[in-house]
């Protein structure tokens, strides 16, 4: 049984990614090692088999002893420990949340119902460095991926509504209190049928422009507001979340040696617990009917669905609300635009801890076990 080393299994991330793999009997079919920052010696999680005490996650000599790491301790972390690890000799798998080794060349970026044949061709040339894509893009592509492998995408411009999970756990904390914090204000008002809402509206505008608002994590309100911008600012004017959707995209799909596919878009932080929903533009290559597009959308994998276009089912259907904690990924609001018969716009949903960063994970260490 291959010794597979757990580290950041307590985290956000990692909480995910244990749940998925109890809940699949993964812990089975290896020799589960589990290490810390923080807790070094202190026993290890219940996987319904015994395990050793908790290692320390900085020795190079505990993480050399397994046969893979898979890591959701963050990118601070890999940036300390990989690169000596590998320097010690160790020649192990690593599977990684964290974007740091992404588009590095000899790392390929896992998400096997959409790019197992880059996966394979990878493993047969001795790669040995799987790491997890950005959430918003490996659930575009489980939502489209099918269009991709048919060759029909010229173009996608994809504007997304991202949850509050992807800034982190403290951030969740925060939007509810932001959410409570707002209601609380206006308690009193709220429980007058006769009391003005532009007297309600005025005094929650003053709370979201105040320091009242709790806000140390996001820095501005999200509860009540959005926030137009994620991850760090480039210069050429993309945030760094909307430079992974071009640069990812075409390195998952393989394409990244020639024939690259524009993507581009705004991302949005909005205040959604853990799911990320994407309004997405594609150019199509060519004019293909309605029904030809549902079902290379509905047969690309086991979780992608077609939802109907009609207002009801999407209402009830593809939310934030009801995909929440499934890995189901519904694709909607799907039509030709009036730009044209090749213009086509999809609405997609997805749980951004499970296919967004956990379940690509588990799978890659299904695949070398
Ligand atoms: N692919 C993707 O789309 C996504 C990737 N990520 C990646 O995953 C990384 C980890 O993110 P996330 O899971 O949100 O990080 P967390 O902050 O939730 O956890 C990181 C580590 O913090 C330590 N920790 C300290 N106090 C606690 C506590 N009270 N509860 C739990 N853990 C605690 C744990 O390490 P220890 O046991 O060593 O103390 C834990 O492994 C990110 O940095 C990012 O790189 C995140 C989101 C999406
Ligand atoms: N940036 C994503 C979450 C994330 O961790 O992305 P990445 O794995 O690419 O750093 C978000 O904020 O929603």
């Amino acid at each position: 049984m291959k010794k597979v080393g757990l580290v950041g299994w307590r985290g956000m991330v990692g909480s995910v990614l244990m749940e998925r793999m109890r809940e699949e009997n993964d812990f089975a079919s290896v020799d589960p090692v589990f290490f810390t920052t923080s807790q070094h010696g202190q026993p290890g999680p219940d996987v319904g088999k015994p395990v050793q005490p908790l290692q320390d996650a900085f020795s190079i000599d505990a993480l050399r002893e397994m046969d893979i790491i898979i890591s959701c301790q963050g990118g601070d972390y890999t940036g300390q420990v990989f690169q000596p690890l590998r320097d010690s000799g160790w020649d192990g798998y690593w599977i990684d949340a964290a974007s740091s080794l992404r588009m590095n060349d000899d790392s390929v970026i896992v998400l096997d119902p959409v790019n197992r044949h880059v996966i394979d061709q990878a493993l047969e040339s001795g790669v040995k460095n799987y790491i997890g894509g950005n959430c918003t893009v490996s659930l575009m592509l489980m939502a489209v991926g099918g269009l991709f492998r048919e060759g029909l995408v010229d173009w996608v411009s994809a504007m997304t509504y991202q949850a509050a999970s992807g800034a982190g756990a403290r951030n969740m904390r925060e939007l509810i209190n932001q959410m409570g914090c707002i209601r609380d204000n206006v308690a009193s008002e709220l429980a007058d049928p006769s009391s003005a809402i532009l007297d309600i509206d005025r005094k929650t505008s003053e709370l979201l422009r105040s320091s009242d608002l709790p806000q140390s994590e996001f820095g501005v309100p999200l509860a009540g507001s959005l926030i137009p911008y994620i991850d760090k600012q480039l210069d050429n004017g993309q945030s760094r979340e909307e430079w992974k959707a071009q640069s990812e995209t075409n390195k998952i799909l393989g394409l990244y040696n020639g024939g690259i596919i524009p993507i581009d878009g705004v991302c949005v932080r909005i205040g959604a617990m853990r799911c990320h929903s994407q309004a997405l533009t594609l150019k199509l290559n060519r004019d293909i009917p309605m029904s030809d597009i549902e079902s290379i959308i509905a047969e690309s994998n086991n979780w992608v669905s077609v939802v109907p276009n009609d207002r009801d089912v999407t209402m009830q259907q593809l939310t934030p609300a009801a995909v929440t904690g499934k890995l189901d990924i519904p694709v909607g609001r799907l039509r030709k635009l009036n730009m044209g018969n090749e213009y086509l716009s999809a609405f997609t949903v997805g749980d951004q801890l499970l296919w967004g960063a956990a379940e690509p994970l588990r799978r890659m260490l299904n695949i070398l076990v």
